[in-house]
């Protein structure tokens, strides 16, 4: 059930803002229009015609920002009901006047539907128009990867604080190096990680890692953690590496990565970007990286790795409490900590509403979310709740434009079900 009162929710017809930057411009003219030409060859030949004809025809609407349309009934996309319910109140509304986050992740999901994603018969069926660049950021992830998992590999079975923070913070940091913002081939050989790590920590702006450090650290049985992931690329590797560090100090049991289950976003991660990430570095000349991806492999056979798609992750829900009762039963009764990555998932945890920065608790906000939960986000819209009035000042003062939208800026923002941090 959702709170009683609500704080209305972002949208993006107001200019200066990153919602309207993201939906007046970036997402045509950068997202839309890369995606284009990184498959220009797929595009221009005849079999993807109607594909190619849709996926204009989408990018003029989003570019003239015209009203949204129902998707078409489609036997391959049970989704499809659900959807047009979403949809229904804001058939007269456009791209800049609907909701932020429904116009935003609709856009995605009409991608998937001039794909034909879901249908055999079509060119574009399982085909990832993202794909481009989410190979050129696992490229570009080697040189800090290896850098970092050389440092986690002595403290990797250890129980103990340095190994957990470092595993930790990186996840967290790892939301930083996100291929929408950052260029995905911005270096393939250098280490830039080590230095947004080693100067970020005086850039949380909410950290409530010491009380769940100190659960994970006192609790009597390992846990079952539930991943939801975020980006594919560096910030994926980052997370493997966290889960990984959870396993082998005991102090998880299984690690569940929920991912899309579709593409979404441009570097969101589905399962196969899962696997081709693990397989790519357990093929790596650099030996840690080999190293962590042989063992993510085996943990992927033994069932410690577990990989779960589901399309309740590519829609603008609130994830506390519109889950549908299917997946909130199986985690209420098979995950013991949910891990939330990053800044679209954090915008789904607070449903993407203007909550008051620092005087909504983060504890209230996510109460219904089924199982205890800690958000790992970097602040790249113009969202929160529950953050340091100081901190804030202290961001807003330095970096007055663009504070919440850069990624510079995080919050580890964590809820104990049943007796909240
Ligand atoms: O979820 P991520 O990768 O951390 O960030 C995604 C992002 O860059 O794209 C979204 C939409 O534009 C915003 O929520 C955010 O700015």
């Amino acid at each position: 059930m959702a709170p009683p009162s609500l704080p209305p929710r972002l949208v993006s017809s107001v200019p200066g803002t990153w919602a309207h930057a993201t939906m007046s411009d970036r997402v045509h003219s950068q997202i839309l229009s890369r995606m284009l030409a990184d498959n220009a060859e797929a595009l221009s030949s005849p079999a993807f015609a109607a594909v190619n004809a849709s996926l204009l025809s989408l990018l003029d609407e989003v570019q003239s920002s015209s009203p949204l349309l129902a998707l078409a009934a489609d036997p391959h996309s049970p989704d499809v009901p659900l959807w047009n319910s979403l949809l229904a109140p804001y058939l007269t509304s456009t791209y800049l006047t609907a909701p932020w986050l429904l116009a935003e992740f609709y856009v995605y999901r009409r991608v998937i539907q001039s794909l034909g994603y879901s249908n055999p018969a079509s060119p574009g069926h399982l085909l990832d128009p993202f794909l481009a660049q989410k190979s050129a950021g696992l490229a570009s992830s080697y040189a800090s990867a290896d850098a970092l998992l050389g440092r986690l590999g002595p403290l990797r079975s250890d129980r103990e604080l340095p190994g957990l923070a470092l595993a930790l913070f990186s996840s967290l940091w790892g939301n930083r190096m996100d291929l929408s913002i950052w260029p995905a081939d911005a270096s393939e050989t250098e280490d830039v990680f080590s230095g947004v790590l080693a100067s970020s920590h005086a850039n949380l702006l909410s950290d409530d890692s010491p009380s769940l450090f100190s659960d994970l650290l006192s609790s009597p049985s390992p846990l079952r953690v539930d991943l939801i992931v975020d980006n594919a690329g560096f910030e994926l590797i980052t997370d493997l590496a966290f889960a990984d560090y959870l396993l082998s100090s005991s102090l998880a049991s299984s690690v569940t990565f929920r991912v899309k289950a579709h593409p979404t976003f441009v570097s969101d991660a589905t399962p196969a970007d899962l696997l081709s990430h693990v397989e790519a570095y357990a093929a790596s000349p650099l030996p840690n990286c080999a190293a962590a991806g042989e063992r993510w492999r085996a943990h992927l056979s033994a069932g410690r790795f577990l990989v779960k798609p589901d399309a309740f992750w590519c829609q603008p829900l609130a994830m506390a409490w519109e889950m549908p009762p299917s997946l909130r039963s199986e985690m209420e009764g098979g995950c013991d900590l949910a891990v939330v990555k990053g800044d679209a998932n954090y915008r789904r945890l607070l449903d993407d509403r203007a909550w008051d920065l620092v005087g909504d608790r983060f504890g209230d906000v996510v109460s219904e979310f089924p199982t205890s939960v800690v958000a790992l986000r970097t602040l790249k819209a113009e969202i929160g709740c529950g953050m340091e009035q100081g901190k804030v000042e202290e961001a807003r003062g330095a970096d007055p434009d663009d504070w919440m939208v850069t990624g510079k800026y995080g919050v580890v923002q964590y809820h104990r079900k049943g007796g909240g941090a």
